[in-house]
């Protein structure tokens, strides 16, 4: 072999090294709209590297405008909005939303909560300051610079509802000392602050009451029934006995921008039972995994359905996504985690989510 051709052979996969580092430096960023001065808002989303906070990201960068994400990452993760970083739009913030926060905006989407009840009763105290004092930074903040406020609440604030399905004019029926009181008051007294707020200082409110959400990003040990159903049928353990993010994410967007001040449902009202869920992500997911039943969790709501002709009525609103459709997505992203973490050496133990066999429960 002639010296030239041995040189050549040799650094070839040098060159080719280079080539792919190149590559690696050229960052590349979803297409993203271009919006005039005017029509371009600078928005904050608090949790915005959460399981819905990031999906909403994604759709406000999408859309043109300037994104300020904060979040303490105790559920929120940095490789959810990660595509982001860099872009002159975006800007990340580690932040805890219990300290007081001074930026310039025009509108807060504030979402900052554990949402789970594995999450939000790991440290129950921590979960009430972020709803009551995180909630009363956030409306400060939104009473300094004059922007509208978005509270992403919950359908927990109505409990274990007496009524069905539960409309926006529903009181609730909570139990304000049992386990899921920090995580439900909470909300519940985010919401009466949103209102002394508009009273008092004239702050622009949204409320948007949100009903069992999955999809990709979820956290796979969200702890809720339907990644706990995916992760243990992925995982062929017993499965021991809602709507996507881009129906909720695109709720969240029209209600911020319309002139509905009062709190809406945003939520699927096709119910099933908790032993139907099991049964269908048992055959899409396609693996014997048995169904075991439990007793029922302390407090867990026996029944919930959104009503939701206010978001259809006043914002041409309703879920489009499919269920099955949704499903899919959600267990091929805990597929590609379990893999991920599989390399990791590391698998979640799902937390086992309780049922009373047969009893409707909420989508
Ligand atoms: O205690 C009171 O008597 C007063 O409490 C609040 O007034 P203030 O404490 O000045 O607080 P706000 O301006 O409402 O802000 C609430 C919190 O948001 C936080 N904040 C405020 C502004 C801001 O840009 N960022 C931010 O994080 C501050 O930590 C502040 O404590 C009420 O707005 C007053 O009506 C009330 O009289």
């Amino acid at each position: 072999m002639k010296v030239e051709q041995r040189i050549d052979e040799a650094v070839a996969p040098l060159r080719e090294k280079i080539r792919e580092l190149e590559l690696s430096f050229t960052q590349k960023y979803p297409p993203v709209k271009f919006l005039s001065e005017k029509d371009r808002k600078r928005i904050l989303i608090t949790g915005g590297a959460g399981f819905v906070g990031s999906h909403l990201t994604d759709k406000l960068m999408m859309d043109g405008h300037e994104v300020t994400v904060v979040d303490n990452f105790f559920t929120g993760r940095k490789r959810n909005v990660e595509h982001w970083i860099g872009h002159e739009n975006f800007e990340l913030i580690n932040h805890d939303v219990v300290e007081p926060l001074y930026i310039e905006v025009d509108q807060i989407y504030h979402l900052a909560s554990p949402a789970s009840p594995p999450n939000y009763m790991y440290n129950p105290i921590k979960t009430l300051k972020t709803n009551t004092i995180g909630t009363l930074n956030m409306l400060g903040l939104a009473k300094r610079v004059g922007a509208r406020l978005l509270l992403a609440s919950t359908s927990e604030v109505y409990g274990d509802p007496e009524v069905h399905p539960q409309n926006e004019e529903y009181w609730g029926h909570v139990n304000p000392i049992g386990p899921r009181a920090c995580y439900d008051e909470g909300k519940r007294v985010a919401e009466t602050m949103c209102y002394a707020y508009m009273k008092q200082e004239g702050v622009e409110v949204r409320v948007a009451r949100i009903f069992n959400t999955f999809g990709s990003r979820m956290h796979m040990n969200d702890g809720r029934v339907v990644s706990n159903f995916i992760l243990q049928a992925l995982q062929g353990e017993p499965l021991v006995v809602s709507f996507s993010p881009s129906d909720l994410v695109n709720g969240l967007v029209s209600l911020m921008n319309s002139n509905i001040s009062s709190p809406v449902n945003l939520g699927n009202p096709e119910e099933h039972t908790i032993l139907e869920f099991a049964q269908l992500i048992k055959s899409l997911v396609g693996n014997r995994s048995h169904i075991q039943f439990l007793p029922e969790a302390q407090d867990d709501p026996q029944r919930r359905r959104p009503d939701i002709r206010k978001a259809k009525m006043l914002l041409g609103w309703e879920p489009v996504v499919p269920l099955e459709e949704g499903l899919n997505k959600t267990i091929q992203y805990f597929s590609r985690e379990l893999e991920h973490q599989a390399n990791n050496q590391y698998i979640p133990k799902p937390k086992a989510a309780r049922m009373k066999k047969g009893r409707p429960r909420h989508n």
